[in-house]
């Protein structure tokens, strides 16, 4: 079983104007990934539990869930940031385990939502966002036993399963558009929940998917800008000014939906140049070792040159959160990011 993401995102940038991808940057920016890929295994295997609630039990696949269900679209308040999402509802969740029960969730309003979150005032789609969270109650009493992990649990530790399941079962999580009359698939905030779960779960129990390296990276808006930075990613004029003049970018319209798919296939790109570079050291590493050793055993009868042990491989989303990261730390200094009115990112 494979998600229609990659493959939808290819056909999407072969014919892209307003986006293109520059592939000859990809070697430079795959080697400054290879350079901190100390660092990305830390944060990619550091879920941040500081962060997060994260009891390694059902109420976090329930808590990773709402914070999913409600993970987009926070730059018109100009202050909320992710952070604020995930640390608000954790905060709930302390004081009142039961305040994203499915039966409570069916039920929320707008302003329960901004007391979920403790906000200081009307969350951008503030009702939106409440009937969202009602969808999610509904399909968990319906389909999971008012459960998340019952949902989690039915994917048979399939990632590509869990997020046909979400897709098929909670209609606010099918991320798709129309693009030359095709239907193309980005599955962001259903991607994000099964790799949101991978994490805190450390890739054990329930959190332990055979096919997580299917997932793709997480079309959002703030990793393009960081893509664009490295040299991946090149704006046609117009939209270069659109974006800079920080001008809505139209949920569905060809540029918006180019921004994504190139965002997929840059990281694609990326991924297989860093593994690339990180077998090819690995086997550079071996050759070294293995020279000193035919130095030292000069009679020994010649080694047969051994494949090299697979070098550990980055997954998409391990590259999609240590490019997230960049962004969000270096948000400030950064140029502005594409702004779209969505439910999806
Ligand atoms: N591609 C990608 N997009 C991500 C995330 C996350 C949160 N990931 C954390 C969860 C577990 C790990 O600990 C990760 O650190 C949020 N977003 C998206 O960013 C935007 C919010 O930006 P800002 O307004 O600056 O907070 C918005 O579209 C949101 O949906 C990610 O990981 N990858």
């Amino acid at each position: 079983m494979t998600l229609p993401v990659r493959r939808s995102a290819l056909w999407v940038a072969e014919q892209a104007t307003h986006v293109k991808i520059d592939r000859s940057a990809v070697n430079a920016a795959a080697q400054r990934i290879v350079d901190s890929v100390a660092d990305i295994w830390h944060n990619a295997a550091g879920f941040d539990t500081e962060l997060h609630f994260c009891d390694r039990g059902p109420l976090t696949v329930q808590y990773l869930l709402v914070v999913d269900a409600l993970n987009f679209c926070f730059w018109p308040d100009g202050e909320l940031e992710y952070e604020h999402l995930a640390g608000g509802i954790k905060a709930s969740v302390l004081k009142d385990p039961s305040c994203i029960s499915a039966a409570r969730l069916a039920e929320i309003n707008g302003p329960g939502v901004q007391q979920l979150l403790g906000w200081h005032r009307e969350l951008p789609e503030q009702e939106e966002r409440a009937r969202l969270l009602r969808e999610v109650g509904a399909g968990l009493l319906q389909h999971f036993k008012g459960q998340a992990a019952e949902l989690v649990a039915a994917a048979g530790q399939s990632a590509v399963a869990l997020v046909q399941l979400l897709t098929a079962h909670f209609p606010g999580f099918r991320d798709h558009s129309i693009y030359k009359g095709r239907q193309v698939f980005f599955y962001k905030r259903a991607q994000i929940f099964v790799g949101d779960v991978y994490g805190a779960f450390g890739g054990s129990g329930l959190g332990c998917f055979d096919d997580i390296d299917q997932l793709t990276m997480f079309a959002d808006y703030r990793v393009p800008v960081v893509l664009r930075l490295m040299g991946l990613l090149q704006y046609s004029t117009d939209l270069q000014q659109q974006v800079e003049a920080k001008q809505e970018v139209a949920s569905g319209s060809e540029a918006e939906v180019e921004l994504r798919a190139a965002s997929i296939v840059a990281v694609e790109l990326l991924k297989d140049a860093a593994n690339a570079q990180l077998q090819q050291r690995q086997q550079q590493g071996e050759q070294q070792q293995q020279q000193q050793q035919q130095q030292q055993q000069r009679d020994a009868a010649s080694k047969e040159q051994q494949p090299a042990e697979g070098a550990p491989q980055l997954l998409s989303i391990q590259l999609d959160w240590w490019l997230w990261s960049e962004g969000e730390r270096m948000r400030t200094q950064h140029p502005p990011h594409h702004r779209t009115r969505t439910i999806y990112y």
